[in-house]
């Protein structure tokens, strides 16, 4: 797993407010009871009203955002942003996280149903506007995810007073003294850093939140460095700690239950961690290079929508866009080497839609929101890092989890492919099936109109 964190802010365009329609399967023959939506050209729609009126969906509520106990500013701004009812995640964590005095919370819901709005409003609910002090933290593991959390900080927040600030790396100068923002988003190490600089006072901080918990907490990824702003917090005064996350594997639950003590806990079964809406494929290809030739003749599939294409290693994502852009496709490809400029630059241009494909690494598995992402290819399948739980070759399950969770975001539907070209990225990829629960397909690599047509259909 990359840890990444470097780079300066600069403001990138984010996604319009959600107003979908996503197609559904026909024989479930759902009508549509929402008119104004987009049509599409499926025979019956599914529109994200009727899932949010199907108990089984987590997009579900059975309240209203007025319930919830917002203020009125806040209100108008989750209006101002699209959103008309709750998600489940957001109407069961709201009430706990705003309940005086505050409680700890450690939530989980599946990726895309809306996990930040949920620790975002509470942040902004949590922020006296009159005090010109840091009262609210918010960490995330990659640049890319702390500047996506801000700009839903900044719509939520726009009917009120709220003053931000990044703790991103070369966001503010060498020689600032004195951050008087309410609301600080971040990654840790930058964090720290303004922290024992005493850049960031923290006297008034009284709201802690971990974007992406499990993996701020693993001890062999951010760990250490989320403890060391834990630890800089002031003692006598209490800081509600926050952690959300679509994962929490067994070997970072009892840490997270330390690190937010007496925190009340919503939690995911096993077969519910992966969204129904992402269709699962794999295509089996003959070798390394045979992955390549089929990426290639994806292409026309990978550009119908947006897609992001995830390998093991930052060369390997350097390679395989060198080539095919050298070969007149235009790709772009994003990782932790590259600074941070760079980095800010490529992924807003992807936000935008000016590129369609991009090939990148894990750096941006996690929380990443592009709603017009519709497949995501595992070129290489995640792995675990040589250290941990005791070797290269087993698959990481939770990285899988979020990198697939990087399309049918809030109810949409997606497709995921994995390559497999040897016995054992097929025994790999064996396991991850098990472990969710869920069928993965395959499909022919030698058929493209095969392909297609399933491809097609998995996305109505
Ligand atoms: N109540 C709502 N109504 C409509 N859209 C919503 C609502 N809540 C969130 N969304 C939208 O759903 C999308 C996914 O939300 P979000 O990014 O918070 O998911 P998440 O649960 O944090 O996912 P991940 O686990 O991948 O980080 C966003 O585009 C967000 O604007």
């Amino acid at each position: 797993m990359q840890k990444d964190e470097d780079g300066f802010y600069t403001p990138g365009a984010l996604d319009p407010p959600v107003a979908l329609v996503a197609a559904s399967n026909p024989e479930e023959g759902k009508p549509s009871v929402n008119s104004d939506l987009i049509q599409s050209t499926f025979e019956v729609t599914v529109t994200l009203a009727d899932q949010q009126l199907d108990p089984n969906s987590p997009l579900y509520s059975a309240k209203t955002f007025e319930e919830l106990g917002l203020q009125p500013d806040l209100l108008k701004g989750i209006y101002d942003m699209g959103f008309s009812k709750p998600s489940k995640i957001q109407e069961r964590a709201l009430p706990l996280l705003l309940s005086n005095p505050p409680t700890n919370m450690i939530g989980q819901s599946q990726s895309g149903t809306g996990k930040t709005a949920a620790f975002v409003l509470t942040m902004l609910s949590q922020v006296d506007f009159s005090l010109n002090k840091p009262q609210a933290l918010c960490l995330a593991p990659s640049r890319e995810l702390a500047r996506q959390i801000m700009s839903v900080v900044v719509a939520m927040g726009k009917f009120t007073n709220v003053q931000t600030e990044y703790a991103i790396k070369d966001n503010l100068p060498r020689n600032a003294t004195n951050i008087t923002a309410q609301i600080i988003v971040g990654t840790p190490g930058t964090m720290t850093d303004l922290m024992r600089r005493r850049v960031i006072d923290v006297t008034h901080i009284k709201v802690f939140v971990l974007d992406e918990a499990d993996n701020m907490l693993d001890q062999d990824g951010l760990g250490d460095q989320t403890l060391r702003v834990k630890n800089l917090l002031p003692r006598g005064s209490p800081v509600q700690i926050i952690l959300f996350s679509a994962t929490f594997p067994d070997h970072v639950r009892s840490f997270a239950a330390n690190f937010a003590p007496n925190a009340n806990k919503i939690e995911l079964q096993k077969e519910e961690l992966s969204v129904e809406g992402i269709r699962q494929f794999y295509m089996d290809c003959r070798n390394e290079d045979h992955k390549y030739d089929i990426l290639v003749s994806l292409y026309s599939l990978l550009t119908i929508g947006q897609s992001i294409i995830f390998c093991q290693h930052r060369h390997t994502a350097d390679r395989i866009s060198q080539r095919m852009t050298a070969e007149g496709h235009k790709v772009a490809s994003l990782h932790g080497a590259k600074d941070a400029a760079e980095r800010d630059a490529i992924i807003d241009h992807f936000r935008e839609g000016r590129d369609k494909v991009l090939i990148t690494t894990n750096v941006i598995a996690r929380g990443i929101d592009i709603l017009q992402v519709n497949m995501v290819v595992n070129y290489d399948l995640p792995l675990m890092n040589e250290r941990e739980k005791g070797g290269d070759g087993i698959p990481d399950i939770e990285t899988y989890i979020h990198r697939i969770g990087r399309t049918g975001r809030f109810g949409r539907k997606g497709i995921s492919i994995n390559f497999v070209h040897d016995k054992k990225t097929w025994l790999q990829m064996e396991q991850i099936e098990k472990a969710l629960g869920r069928k993965i397909i395959r499909i022919e690599t030698n058929d493209l109109d095969e392909m297609e047509e399933k491809m097609k259909k998995a996305l109505k």
